[in-house]
């Protein structure tokens, strides 16, 4: 992990929200602050520059507006895993739980080709929930998933642990105690 003070201090606490007891870690205010923007997804990009990635997958709707830069960056293409419901085409679906609820993720059959290397990028990963389904749906397809990234990480929940025990390795480029 990184930490850098000024990344970290770009993003907005709000207390008791969706849900009272949750503390919300907005990155609304790191991604309206240019610099602040730039400098995460470099980070996030670092470790792979020059790496050969076919595509990156993000996860609605967060997930979608930094693995897109994630994407462009590495020059590999972009794969959404959606919310139910939103994908015109034949998908695999898996429900999954995350620190504030339930839901059901899909993306299309077709989306990656079996042995394709994948990087999986959200902007936060609290229990793992969001992130696990995303891997399972990534593997059912054949993906050969080689990383998860992301800005924050809530260690205390345990998500990125889960993940690394599913054999993928991690990267997250900040921690916030007292979720
Ligand atoms: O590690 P977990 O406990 O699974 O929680 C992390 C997930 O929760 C948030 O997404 P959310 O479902 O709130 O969707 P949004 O991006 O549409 O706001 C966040 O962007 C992650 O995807
Ligand atoms: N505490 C939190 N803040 C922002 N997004 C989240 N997703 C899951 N837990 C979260």
């Amino acid at each position: 992990m990184t930490f850098d003070h000024d990344l970290k201090a770009s993003v907005r606490t709000i207390p008791d929200y969706p849900k009272p007891g949750i503390m919300f870690r907005d990155i609304t205010t790191l991604l309206a602050d240019a610099r602040a923007f730039r400098r995460a997804v470099d980070e996030l990009v670092h470790p792979w520059a020059g790496n050969k990635i076919d595509k990156v997958a993000g996860m609605e709707a967060r997930g979608f507006i930094l693995g897109g830069a994630v994407a462009h960056q590495l020059s590999a293409g972009f794969v959404p895993i959606r919310k139910k419901g939103k994908l015109p085409h034949t998908t695999v679906r898996i429900a999954y739980s995350l620190e504030y609820g339930i839901d059901e993720m899909e993306m299309h059959v077709d989306a990656i080709h079996p042995g394709e290397r994948v990087i999986l990028v959200d902007d936060l990963i609290a229990t793992g929930g969001t992130a696990e389904g995303a891997v399972k749906l990534l593997r059912q397809i054949g993906a050969n998933v080689m990383a998860a990234c992301f800005i924050i990480d809530l260690p205390e929940l345990g998500g990125a642990a889960k993940l690394r025990a599913m054999g993928v390795p991690v990267r997250t480029l900040m921690t916030f105690e007292g979720h």
